[in-house]
C-alpha cells in the first residue's frame, strides 16, 4: 500500500553523484488500469501478473472494490479480482477527480449493467482533456448520455448495439473505454481512428484470453464483434515504456552506467531514433537488458510528439532536462496536449534556457544545471525535474511530489540502488 502523507511532501535531489548499477522496470501504468476496469466485464476471476504498486492502481482499486469487486492480493505484483455482487453503480468524485483513468469504468458499466453514473474525471492538469469522444461513441451504440453536477449519467435499458464510430481524433482512454463496451455489446463495432498504443493492444490481447472477439489491435481500425459473456483469464501487464524511457534519458545522462532491465525496446523504436540523432544508443546487453553508450559530444534535435507510433508526450519533459544541457538548440514540439510545458518554469529555475513559443520550446543548452527549490507540476513534469536535480549541481528540493507517486513504482529505492542521494520530507 501506498501512504499518503499530510503536508507538502517533497524529494530532496542531491546533484553531481555517478550514478551506476541496475535498474528492473516496472507493470505499465497505463495498461494495469484498463486491464483492472476490464474485470467489471466478468463474473469470473481474472488474475493480473505485475501490476505496478502506484498511487492510481490503489486509487483504481478502491473504486473496483467501492463497485463491488473483491480483490485479493495473491502474491507481490498479482492480484486476483472476483466480482460477486454488485454494491453500487457509481463511480463517486473522491477516488475519479484524482485519476484521469477513472473514466474507463464507464464503458465496462454500461455494457454489462447497462447504467453508470461516473463523476468528470481528473488527473494531470496538461489540457483540458475533455471525454467528449467517449460519450458520444456510447450514444452512438445507444446509451443515453447526460453530464449534470459533474457526473456523467448513462444508460442503455436495452443494452449496447455495435456501430461504426469514428474517433475525431486518436484517443488512448476512449479507444480502450469503447472496446471494452463493445466487447459485450449486440453485434459488430468497427473503431476507426483508434489508439494504436501497446496499452491498447495489452487490452485488447487480455479480453481475448477472456472470450472476446477484436481484431485489429494496434492499427488504426479495430473490429469487435460482441459476445453473451466474458470468462475469467490471467494476463501479465506488459512493461512501462514510458518508466523504460525515463531510465534510458538517466542511462544516457551518466555516460552509459546505468543498465535497464526488462526494457521494452520494441515499443520504444522511435524514440531510439531521436536518441541516435542525440549521439545515443540504446545497446542490448542482455536478454531484456539495454544501456545507452552515448557519443562524446551530444546534438540538438527537433521533437515532436505525436501519438504512437511516433515521441509519446509522456518523456517530452524527460527530453527536456536532457536537451537542457546539451550544446545548441533543440526544439520541441507538444502536439498532444495544450498545456503541457508547466515544467518549463521550472527547469529554467535550475538555469535551463528554455523559451516557450505557443507549442513550441526552444531550448538553448546549457553548460550545467545548478539545484534549486521546484514544483513537481505533473506526473512526468515530475520525472523531468528528478532527472535535472540529479545532474545539477547542489540541492534540488522538489515539492509536490506526489504526482511522481502516481507513475513510477519505488522510485526513491531503485535511484538509490544506482547510487544516488534522495530523501523524502514534509514542510
Ligand atoms: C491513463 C492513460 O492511458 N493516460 C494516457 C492517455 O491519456 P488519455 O487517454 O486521457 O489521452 P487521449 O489519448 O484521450 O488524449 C489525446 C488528445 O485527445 C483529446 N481528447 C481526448 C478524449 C476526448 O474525449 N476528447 C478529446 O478532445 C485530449 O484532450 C488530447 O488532446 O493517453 C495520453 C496520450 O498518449 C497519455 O499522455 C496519458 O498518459
Ligand atoms: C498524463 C499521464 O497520466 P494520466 O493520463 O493518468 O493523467 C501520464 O501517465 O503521463
Amino acid at each position: 500500500m501506498i501512504e499518503i502523507k499530510e503536508g507538502v511532501e517533497f524529494i530532496e535531489v542531491e546533484g553531481g553523484k555517478e550514478l551506476k548499477g541496475t535498474v528492473r522496470i516496472s507493470g505499465a501504468k497505463n495498461a494495469a488500469l484498463p486491464l483492472m476496469a476490464a474485470t467489471l466485464l466478468t463474473d469470473r476471476t481474472v488474475v493480473l501478473n505485475n501490476i505496478p504498486y502506484l498511487l492510481d492502481v490503489f486509487t483504481m482499486k478502491s473504486l473496483l472494490e467501492h463497485i463491488g469487486i473483491e480483490i485479493t492480493e495473491e502474491e507481490r505484483g498479482k492480484f486476483s479480482f472476483c466480482f460477486t455482487e454488485v454494491n453500487s453503480l457509481e463511480a463517486p468524485y473522491e477516488p475519479v477527480s484524482k485519476m484521469r483513468a477513472s473514466i474507463l469504468v464507464l464503458g465496462p458499466m454500461v455494457a454489462r449493467f447497462r447504467q453508470a453514473k461516473v463523476a468528470l474525471p481528473g488527473g494531470c492538469s496538461i489540457g483540458t482533456r475533455p471525454v467528449d469522444f467517449h460519450l458520444k461513441a456510447l450514444e452512438k451504440m445507444g446509451a443515453k448520455v447526460k453530464v449534470e453536477h459533474g457526473y456523467i449519467y448513462a444508460e442503455a435499458p436495452n443494452g449496447l448495439k455495435g456501430t461504426v464510430i469514428e474517433f475525431p481524433k486518436k484517443t488512448v482512454t476512449g479507444t480502450e473505454n469503447i472496446m471494452m463496451a463493445a466487447v459485450l455489446a449486440d453485434g459488430k463495432t468497427v473503431l476507426k481512428n483508434a489508439a494504436r498504443e501497446p496499452e491498447v493492444v495489452d487490452l485488447a490481447n487480455m479480453l481475448k484470453k477472456m472470450g472476446a472477439q477484436i481484431e485489429g489491435e494496434g492499427t488504426d481500425t479495430v473490429v469487435i464483434e460482441g459476445v453473451k459473456r466474458l470468462k475469467g483469464a490471467e494476463h501479465t501487464i506488459i512493461p512501462d515504456r514510458i518508466e523504460a524511457g525515463t531510465f534510458a534519458v538517466l542511462s544516457a545522462l551518466f555516460e552509459g552506467s546505468i543498465i535497464v532491465e526488462n526494457y521494452p525496446s520494441h515499443y520504444l523504436k522511435y524514440v531510439h531514433t531521436v536518441m541516435e540523432r542525440i549521439g545515443i544508443s540504446m545497446v542490448q546487453v542482455g536478454t531484456d537488458s539495454f544501456v545507452a553508450k552515448r557519443s562524446k559530444n551530444l546534438r540538438p534535435v527537433r521533437i515532436e510528439t505525436k501519438e504512437y507510433p511516433y515521441f509519446p508526450t509522456d518523456l517530452q519533459a524527460q527530453f527536456m532536462s536532457l536537451l537542457s544541457v546539451v550544446e545548441g538548440k533543440s526544439v520541441i514540439r507538444e502536439n498532444i496536449f495544450e498545456n503541457r510545458f508547466m515544467h518549463v518554469p521550472e527547469l529554467r529555475r535550475l538555469g535551463a534556457d528554455i523559451q516557450i513559443n505557443g507549442r513550441e520550446a526552444v531550448i538553448n543548452g546549457v553548460k550545467k544545471l545548478t539545484g534549486a527549490p521546484v514544483k513537481a507540476t505533473d506526473l512526468r513534469a515530475s520525472a523531468a525535474m528528478v532527472i535535472a536535480g540529479l545532474i545539477a549541481e547542489g540541492t534540488t528540493r522538489i515539492y509536490d511530489i506526489y504526482h511522481l507517486d502516481r507513475g513510477y513504482e519505488n522510485i526513491d529505492s531503485k535511484l538509490k540502488a544506482l547510487g544516488a542521494s534522495v530523501s523524502r520530507g514534509i514542510e
